[in-house]
C-alpha cells in the first residue's frame, strides 16, 4: 500500500477504510463514475539524469463503473508508474484523471509494498480503514466493539482469524499482504487500484483470497484497474485487458474477456474460452505460440 496525495481520497493508506455497513447493498453497486485517463505522460528526473526520462507515453484508457481492467506489459514498462499517476501519488507531465467526471474519488489502494502501520495489530489496522470509511460515509461512529468485531471479520475472510492480534512485524510477507488487502476492502471504495495484489501470496490462499474479491466485486461492483505480471490472472480477473508497449510504456492493445461471470480464480483457466484469449495478450506481447524464453511479460 502507499501513501497518497489530497487529490484522490484513497483506502489502503494508513488512514484508509471502508465499513461493512454498505457490503452487500445492492443500491450501492457500481457506486461512482466511471474512471477516465486521458493521454497520460509521466517522467521521472533522477539525479544525475541531464533529461527526464519518459515512464509512461500518453496512455488513455477507461473503466465503467463495475468494469475489471487489468493491466500487463514487460517489466520495467511503466505499470506501476502509471497506476501510481492515476492514484494521484504521482505528477503527470500531460494528461488527466478523472472519476465520474471528478478529480476526487474514494479509492482503495494495493500497491507492492503493504504500508501497514508498524504499531498497531493487523486488526488495528483494519479498524482504521473501517472507522475513516463509516465517518466518511455515514458521517458517524462505530463503538470500538463493534469495530474490532467488523475487522476480525474481514480479517477472517483473508484467512488470517488466527492472527488478528499479531503486529506486522510478526506477519510473514503474504500475511501482511493479506492485511492490506482487507484494509483496502473495508475502506469500501467505489475503486480499487492495485499492483500485483496477489503474488506475494501462496497458490492455495491466491486462489482462496481471489474468490473471496471476485464474490464481493460481483456483490458490489467496485472499478478496478489491476496491474499484473500474470497473463493468466489478468484474463482470468479482468473484463478487458490493456496491453502496454515496452517502456516507455503505451497502449498497444485492449483484448475484451468475453469469459461469462461468475467466475472463479482457479477454474475459470479451463473455461473452452480462456486458453485463446490468453494466447492473444501472449500475442500482443509479441510471444509466438509455443515460446518458452522471454524476459518480460
Ligand atoms: N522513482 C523513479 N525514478 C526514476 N525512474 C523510475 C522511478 N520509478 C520507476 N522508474 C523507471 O520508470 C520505468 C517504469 O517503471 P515501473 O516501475 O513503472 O515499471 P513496471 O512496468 O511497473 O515494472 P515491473 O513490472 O518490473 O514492476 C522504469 O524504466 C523505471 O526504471
Amino acid at each position: 500500500m502507499s501513501v497518497t496525495n489530497a487529490t484522490h481520497r484513497s483506502a489502503g493508506t494508513p488512514a484508509a477504510s471502508q465499513t461493512a455497513t454498505r457490503r452487500g447493498d445492492p443500491a450501492d453497486a457500481s457506486r461512482g463514475g466511471a474512471l477516465v485517463v486521458s493521454g497520460v505522460s509521466v517522467k521521472y528526473q533522477s539525479q544525475g539524469d541531464e533529461q527526464p526520462v519518459l515512464a509512461v507515453d500518453d496512455v488513455s484508457l477507461e473503466a465503467a463503473p463495475g468494469e475489471f481492467v487489468a493491466i500487463v506489459g514487460p517489466s520495467g514498462c511503466g505499470k506501476s508508474t502509471l497506476l501510481k499517476a492515476v492514484a494521484g501519488l504521482l505528477p503527470t507531465s500531460s494528461g488527466s484523471v478523472s472519476f465520474g467526471g471528478e478529480t476526487q474519488a474514494r479509492l482503495g489502494f494495493v500497491f507492492q509494498s503493504d504500508a501497514l502501520l508498524p504499531w498497531k495489530t493487523a486488526a488495528e489496522n483494519v479498524e482504521i480503514a473501517i472507522k475513516m470509511s463509516f465517518r466518511q460515509v455515514s458521517k458517524g461512529r462505530l463503538s470500538k466493539a463493534k469495530l474490532q468485531e467488523k475487522a476480525i471479520e474481514l480479517l477472517e475472510q483473508f484467512g488470517l482469524g488466527e492472527s488478528t492480534h499479531k503486529y506486522p512485524a510478526q506477519l510473514s510477507g503474504g500475511m501482511r499482504k493479506r492485511v492490506a488487502l482487507a484494509r483496502a476492502v473495508a475502506y469500501e471504495p467505489s475503486a480499487f487500484l492495485m499492483d500485483e495484489p496477489f503474488s506475494a501470496l501462496d497458490a492455495q490462499t491466491r486462489i482462496r483470497v481471489g474468490n473471496f474479491f471476485l464474490r464481493m466485486l460481483e456483490d458490489l461492483g467496485q472499478t478496478v484497474l489491476f496491474v499484473t505480471h500474470d497473463i493468466e490472472e489478468a484474463v482470468a480477473m479482468a473484463d478487458r485487458v490493456i496491453v502496454l508497449s515496452k517502456g516507455p510504456g503505451r497502449v498497444i492493445e485492449t483484448i475484451n474477456v468475453t469469459i461469462p461471470r461468475p467466475r472463479d480464480y482457479h477454474d475459470t483457466r479451463f473455461h473452452p474460452l480462456f486458453k485463446d484469449l490468453q494466447q492473444r495478450v501472449w500475442d500482443s506481447l509479441g510471444y509466438s505460440q509455443g515460446a518458452t524464453s522471454g524476459d518480460g511479460e
